[in-house]
């Protein structure tokens, strides 16, 4: 049984507003961090050391002792060391006994060890009580105070009373515990702060395929084409009017990826006639990082619309205007008023802006404090709804883009046809299943299914359901 800090060591509550006696096992950059901040706080701090009388740069009104000493100041002592050094605390079993450890040290590498640290904290003192926290707060965070935005603790323990008091010290230090429960936890919060943007791989891997890709495609149809047959130097379009073809189109994939993966899990929903399966592993994870590639899109739409902007000041467009204008006054020629090229014109452009305009709409509402600021309902309707408004207002902006030279043979390049051409397969396939999913009967089944109704199924003596193979939409209806 835990000892109170009350009860056991009465005289470091002086007052009502004095905190509790904490040990830091450890001077260094960690331990002396979280003593000043603790300090602030009104905790009293003693120090255990290895050379108590050579510690240096402390916080004022801190004590330093050796470690036996300082474990015997408290029952809550933070282990401000590194695992490699741990070895030292199996001495200290006995005097340990009882306590909680606060184990708050990271790796360099994700699974360096078997166990986590905590783990083989416990290992090490078999009769202590051990608890995760702090590993994902810096010591420089722990410094710059309320600023930082990461202020969330994960902490998690084997013994809920020591958990429980760890996490009041968290929340005295104006820091946001967070319970993981258990020590098997240990490990995955050990990995947190190794991890290097886990959700934003695929992304960043998809966005790099899709820009390489479609900079070859380019480069052949605008500048080795016209090159091997015309003799013109197209090179000068790397600069502008390529990176306008890619990002735009890069924007409008991912987009349409981000909306692909729900009408594929809906299809397959459909197809196993019940939502109680899991999904394989490669949708498991597409659904999970789909805020990341709208992120992405977004990214590369603001460079398109950027990239637009400039068009006008470009010296090439102006030079063909002016050309152009030179050659028409020279010939006594005009170019007719072309009404419907005007329409589809400007029709493009504001189906662009429209486009553009909820795609930012949808960026702001996944920020946290937005996101926090509403409700299911109206997060889903933002994020979905809409969602697939902004993917109909860009494929539709690509679309009337084409205009008449959409899919005619004369734009095919040694047979290749224009890019936005294949930049519409992805978004064109997302928009037509969907709305095939949304026919009142399809609908209505799996509806049913995502309300948990199951189709072919038979319960069995433990209470769970036997499918049968069935075929796609072979429902009742
Ligand atoms: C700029 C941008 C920012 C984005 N930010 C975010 C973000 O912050 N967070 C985020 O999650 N996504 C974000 N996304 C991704 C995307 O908008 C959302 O994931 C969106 O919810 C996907 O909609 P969906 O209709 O395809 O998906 P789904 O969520 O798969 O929904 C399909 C339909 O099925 C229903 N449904 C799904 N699963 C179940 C179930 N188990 N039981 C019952 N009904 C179910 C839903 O109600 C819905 O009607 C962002 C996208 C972009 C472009
Ligand atoms: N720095 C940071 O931002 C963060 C650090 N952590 C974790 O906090 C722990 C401490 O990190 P940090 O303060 O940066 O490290 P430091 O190297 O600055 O300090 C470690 C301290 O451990 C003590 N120690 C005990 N035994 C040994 C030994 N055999 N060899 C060397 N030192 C020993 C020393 O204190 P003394 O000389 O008084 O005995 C030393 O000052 C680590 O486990 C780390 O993973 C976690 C999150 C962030
Ligand atoms: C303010 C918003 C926008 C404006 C003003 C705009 C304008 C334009 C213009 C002028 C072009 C033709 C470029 C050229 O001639 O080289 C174009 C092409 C294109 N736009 Fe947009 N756009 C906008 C937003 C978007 C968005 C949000 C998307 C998609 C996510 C998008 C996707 C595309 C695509 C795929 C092309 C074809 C690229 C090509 O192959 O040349 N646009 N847009
Ligand atoms: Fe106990």
């Amino acid at each position: 049984m835990e000892k109170t800090s009350t009860d056991a060591f009465p005289s470091t509550t002086n007052s009502s507003e004095k905190q509790e006696t904490v040990c830091i096992f450890g001077t260094g950059d960690f331990g002396r961090s979280l003593a000043l901040k603790m300090l602030q706080c009104d905790y009293s701090i003693v120090f255990g050391s290895r050379n108590p009388q050579k510690s240096s740069l402390l916080p004022n009104g801190a004590e330093v002792l050796s470690y036996s000493e300082a474990a015997q100041k408290s029952d809550i002592i933070i282990i401000a060391v590194h695992r490699e050094h741990y070895e030292f605390l199996k001495e200290l079993t006995e005097v340990l006994k009882g306590k909680i450890l606060v184990d708050i040290s990271n790796n360099l590498k994700i699974n360096q060890y078997p166990e986590s640290n905590a783990e083989y904290l416990v290992q090490l003192v078999p009769g202590a009580h051990v608890v995760k926290a702090f590993n994902t707060i810096s010591a420089w965070a722990l410094q710059s105070g309320a600023l930082d935005a990461n202020r969330q603790v994960f902490v998690c323990g084997n013994d809920s009373k020591a958990k429980q008091r760890v996490m009041d010290i968290v929340r005295t230090l104006g820091l946001i515990p967070l319970d993981q429960g258990s020590l098997m936890a240990a490990k995955e919060i050990e990995n947190y702060p190794l991890q290097l943007f886990p959700m934003w791989k695929f992304p960043f891997y998809l966005s790099a395929i899709l820009c390489v890709f479609f900079f070859f495609y380019c480069v052949i149809r605008d500048i080795i084409y016209p090159y091997v047959n015309g003799k013109k130097d197209g090179t000068f379009r790397l600069a502008i009017s390529i990176p306008n073809r890619i990002f735009p189109i890069a924007a409008l994939t991912l987009l349409a990826l981000v909306y692909l993966p729900g009408v594929t899990a809906a299809i397959l929903q459909l197809y196993r006639g019940t939502k109680y399966r899991r999904f394989p592993d490669w949708l498991d994870h597409w659904l999970l990082c789909r805020k990341q590639l709208g992120l992405a899109a977004l990214g590369f739409a603001f460079l398109h619309v950027l990239y637009t902007l400039v068009i006008p000041i470009r010296y090439y467009v102006r030079w063909t205007l002016k050309n152009r204008t030179i050659t028409q006054a020279t010939a006594k020629t005009e170019d007719p008023f072309s009404t419907s090229t005007a329409w589809l014109n400007d029709s493009y452009i504001a189906l662009g802006i429209l486009g553009f305009f909820l795609f930012v709409l949808l960026g702001i509402t996944s920020l946290p404090s937005v996101s926090n600021m509403v409700n299911w309902r109206e997060f889903r309707f933002v994020q979905s709804k809409l969602g697939y408004l902004t993917l109909i207002l860009c494929t539709a902006h690509t679309m009337v883009y084409g205009g008449k030279r959409f899919l005619s043979p004369s734009s095919l390049r040694w047979y290749l046809p224009s890019a936005y051409v294949i930049a519409l397969i992805i978004p064109c396939t997302v928009l037509v299943i969907k709305c095939i999913l949304m026919l009142p009967c399809i609908d209505k089944t799996l509806t049913r299914i995502r309300q948990g109704w199951e189709r072919n199924s038979k319960p069995t003596s433990n209470g769970q359901h036997l499918k049968q193979s069935s075929i796609y939409l072979d429902s009742p209806l």
